[in-house]
């Protein structure tokens, strides 16, 4: 004899699949990238520079390389020593500037303390710049669009897609207030028609703003800051914090800047770490890359 459930079934947020998401994105250019070669008999090119060898840096441009060959573009690394000037980073570029297989340039951030990210940044191409850093592109971000857009807000965007039909109007929060995440994800919810907030470091009562967000993007870099009772209930959460935290035994554990556990309850949707946004990001590194290319070679606007 079986009793009636007395105790009413927890509503849980939807879990937003960043990496199967992402893994429909990359096939898309896959096909896309096959077209093109059998059309044009050239494949877009990145490249990737990585200076020195911090060990987090180095896994993430190892899997770079490995999507973008995947998915059919050609991947090109190249690794300085810790030691390299300046000068030695900004003559690199100028030669990939002048290179014509490559469409994308990526300088992996942080670089060591001797180089200025901005001199860097501001040397590449802007055609060229997939990482969607260089003012030209922030300008453009912050103007009519068409620039290239950069990766992390531009795949938090197409993750907001598919769970929320119509963004305008909506209360969007975005915390954090970076050039690489912050910022530019403020200036892509203003564009979709949202009343935008950005909170930061300095901010009074986060947890207010928090409450009144229909879209909560973290994006602090503080591991489980954003706590469940500061969620509006339905609200759809986008996690971009990647902290590795210590987890006992000498291992480490990946953990947003949301408590993912107390969210889920409240949230109507929320990004997992990891599987959320990071899948999108190296995603969306692809797709800047093939419309760089498309642009940067005449074969017309892609669309991906
Ligand atoms: N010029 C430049 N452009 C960048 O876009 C850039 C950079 N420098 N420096 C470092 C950050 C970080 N970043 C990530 C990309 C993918 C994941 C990612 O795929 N994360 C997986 C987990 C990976 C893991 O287990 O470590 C996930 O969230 O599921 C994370 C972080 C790009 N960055
Ligand atoms: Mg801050």
């Amino acid at each position: 004899m079986t009793e009636a459930p007395t105790k009413e079934a927890t509503r849980q947020a939807t879990r937003i699949d960043g990496k199967a998401e992402a893994e429909r994105l990359r096939l898309r250019i896959g096909g896309e990238a096959a077209r093109l070669l059998a059309l044009h008999g050239a494949a877009p090119g990145l490249a990737v520079v990585l200076v020195g060898e911090d060990p987090a840096s180095q896994v993430y441009v190892r899997n770079k390389g490995i999507a973008t060959r995947a998915a059919g573009l050609v991947s090109v690394e190249h690794r300085l020593p810790v030691s390299a000037s300046q000068a030695d980073v900004l003559a690199l570029v100028a030669t990939l500037n002048a290179d014509p297989a490559i469409d994308g340039i990526l300088v992996q951030l942080p670089l060591p303390q001797q180089i200025s990210a901005k001199a860097v940044i501001e040397a590449i191409d802007p055609a060229k710049d997939v990482d969607g850093f260089h003012p030209v592109n922030t300008g453009r971000l912050w103007t009519d669009g068409g620039g290239l857009v950069p990766c992390t807000p531009q795949g938090c965007m197409l993750l907001l897609a598919g769970v929320r039909e119509r963004l305008a109007g909506l209360n969007a929060l975005v915390v954090g207030r970076s050039s690489i995440v912050g910022k530019p994800m403020a200036a892509l919810l203003l564009a979709a028609d949202c009343t935008v907030t950005v909170a930061h470091s300095r901010s009074r009562d986060l947890p207010a703003l928090a409450r009144q967000a229909d879209i909560l993007v973290a994006a602090v870099g503080r591991p489980a800051m954003i706590r469940g009772d500061w969620i509006r209930p339905g609200a759809t959460v986008i996690d971009v914090g990647v902290n590795r935290i210590d987890a006992g035994q000498g291992k480490t554990r990946l953990v947003g800047d949301v408590a993912y556990d107390e969210a889920v309850p409240v949230a109507g949707a929320i990004t997992p770490v990891p599987g959320g946004v990071g899948p999108m990001t190296i995603a969306c590194l692809l797709r800047n890359t093939m419309i760089a290319a498309g642009r940067r070679r005449g074969w017309g606007e892609l669309d991906l």
